[in-house]
């Protein structure tokens, strides 16, 4: 972390350089070792103390005075001094060259780095747009279940309830069939009394026109008989008056006959008297004959009368009967038309019962059915569903893989600088800019550049964020290692710089202010929202402090 003058892109420098030249060791450190089979050095290999005793070398002719022998060591010292300059020379013109190719190696590797980074970072956009996708087709798929779960219940509870009406109308319907059996049984019992009745009315009716036709029959010869009675009677005061005529005859006569006895001859009155006596005998023979005749017309009338009277009553009586039957065939038949009507109901109810259970069984089945359908679409939407857990899982998976491949293209070491704005106190306005920042692509957003007595010096960082960066934006970079630590990478993040250079605003930020909320409430806040999404994808995590 620096101020407005502080220089941590040095150490980025350096560790760049380090990182470049195999394992980060001293170039110097390589001297010794080095075997350089092609050099034009004589094939002699320096050692550090080789170099080091060379040049501490102190060189001492055997003959102080001896010019010559002074002037060869001299010589022989700088032949091998040269040597050894040589030996640096190839040495560093190697080294150069090799510098040179890991610099290349480094430009292509950094390339890579980028395009796989840009690679890298579409593939993060589009999983977590597919996370994103998956996470609301899996909340979408959770409703749906929900849903189809009470459906289900709900189609569980109509089916129990369409079994229950449909063994109540089965209950319902044993009695109402007992009921119609019984109706029918008395129906058919009915149906032959009626016909029985029907059959005795019949007879009765033909016994009573029998009797009528007999009875108009008596009437007839009662008529017939009255009528002879009448003419009887007629013929008895026709002899009445003939035997009063023949009693003032016989008076007469009598009379006549005294006067005959006073008078003239006897003999002649004798024989009349005679004659008259016949005629008298006759006559009294005829009335009665007569008589017997209109006793026996009147005793065939009073038996004619006696037997009409007898038809009478016992017409009365058929009568009588025929209308108790006819009452009672009446009865009979409203009995029979209400017990038709009663069956006729009872059937209707039979017909409905059994429109109503063919419509439960119906129903049912379809119910059934459905309750089968709903079944095999949970099951496949379970199916689904667990694909997409487990699809899920594995998207979670590969993203923390990449997420962490990204991190580690990245840099597993990485170093953000963030300049604060000028506070109040802190300089004039007037006062020449201490810090820029590069515009050139290179080093866009990553470089910095200070300048302290008329000199610039400039440092690169993996990011630089300027005063006007917010709490947010820093946040974003940050956020990743959240993720990776929560991934379960091991992470450390901390800030540094002089004083007042911002490492508790940007750590903690500034309280009861949201949007300056620091680097640590924001982790917390992502730690603790990321533990409530894993733990629903069956993660569990243990925090401690
Ligand atoms: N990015 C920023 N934007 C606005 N103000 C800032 C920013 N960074 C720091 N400040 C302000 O600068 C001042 C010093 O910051 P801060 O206390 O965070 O520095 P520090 O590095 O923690 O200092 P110390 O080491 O002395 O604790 C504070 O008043 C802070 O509000």
């Amino acid at each position: 972390m620096v101020g407005p003058a502080a220089n941590g892109g040095r150490i980025v420098t350096s560790r760049q350089v380090l990182s470049v030249v195999n394992g980060g060791q001293d170039p110097v450190m390589r001297v010794g070792p080095a075997s350089i089979a092609s050099s034009d050095c004589g094939g002699i290999e320096f050692t550090r103390e080789d170099v080091e005793a060379l040049l501490s070398e102190r060189i001492k002719p055997k003959n102080k005075f001896s010019l010559k022998e002074k002037c060869d060591t001299m010589t022989d010292y700088i032949k091998r001094l040269k040597m050894c300059i040589k030996w640096f020379q190839e040495l560093e013109g190697d080294l150069l060259l090799e510098q040179e190719k890991h610099w290349k190696m480094l430009e292509t590797a950094e390339k890579k780095c980028n395009d796989i980074e840009m690679v890298m970072g579409q593939k993060e956009e589009e999983l977590n747009s597919i996370i994103v996708a998956l996470r609301k087709n899996y909340t979408a798929l959770q409703e749906k279940l929900a849903k189809e779960e009470s459906d289900k219940l709900a189609a569980m509870v109509s089916l129990n309830k369409e079994k229950d009406a449909r063994l109540s109308v089965e209950r319902s319907q044993a009695p109402i069939k007992e009921e119609l059996e019984r109706a029918q049984r008395e129906s058919s019992s009915a149906n032959q009394k009626i016909l029985s009745l029907n059959d005795m009315y019949k007879r009765l009716q033909e016994y009573n026109t029998s009797l009528q036709q007999y009875n108009s029959k008596l009437q007839a010869e009662l008529n017939q008989t009255n009528e002879i009675l009448k003419n009887v009677e007629k013929e008895k005061v026709a002899v009445l008056e003939n035997l009063s005529n023949l009693r003032g005859y016989c008076t007469s006569l009598q009379d006549q006959l005294t006067a005959t006895k006073v008078g003239e001859s006897n003999d002649e009155a004798m024989k009349l008297k005679d004659a008259l006596a016949s005629e008298v005998g006759c006559l009294r023979l005829d009335l009665q004959q007569v008589r017997d005749e209109r006793d026996r017309q009147l005793s065939h009338v009073q038996e004619l009368s006696v037997e009409v009277l007898k038809y009478k009553e016992l017409t009365g009586k058929s009568a009588d009967e025929l209308g108790n039957l006819t009452t009672k065939s009446n009865e009979l038949e409203a009995r029979c038309a209400s017990q038709s009507d009663q069956i006729k109901q009872l059937q209707e109810k039979l017909d409905a019962a059994e429109n109503k259970l063919a419509m439960s069984d119906l129903s049912a089945y379809e119910i059934r059915t459905g309750y089968e359908e709903q079944k095999r679409v949970n099951s496949e939407l379970q199916f689904r569903l667990d694909e997409a857990e487990l699809k899920l899982v594995e998207g979670e998976a590969l993203r923390k893989k990449l997420h962490n491949t990204i991190l580690e293209l990245k840099g597993n070491i990485r170093v953000f600088c963030r300049v604060r704005p000028l506070l109040f106190d802190d300089a004039a306005d007037d006062e020449p800019k201490a810090v820029s920042f590069p515009t050139t692509t290179e080093n866009l957003g990553r470089g910095i550049e200070l300048l302290q007595h008329g000199q610039k010096h400039s440092f690169v960082f993996d990011k630089v964020f300027v005063p006007e960066s917010s709490q947010e934006e820093v946040f974003v970079e940050v956020s990743q290692l959240v993720q990776s630590a929560l991934d379960g990478y091991k992470v450390c993040i901390f800030a540094y710089g002089q004083t007042g250079s911002g490492k508790t605003h940007t750590m903690m930020g500034t309280s009861g202010n949201d949007d300056d909320k620091g680097l640590i409430p924001r982790s917390l806040e992502q730690i603790f929202e990321s533990r409530q999404t894993l733990q629903n994808q069956g993660w569990k995590y243990e925090m401690q402090v």
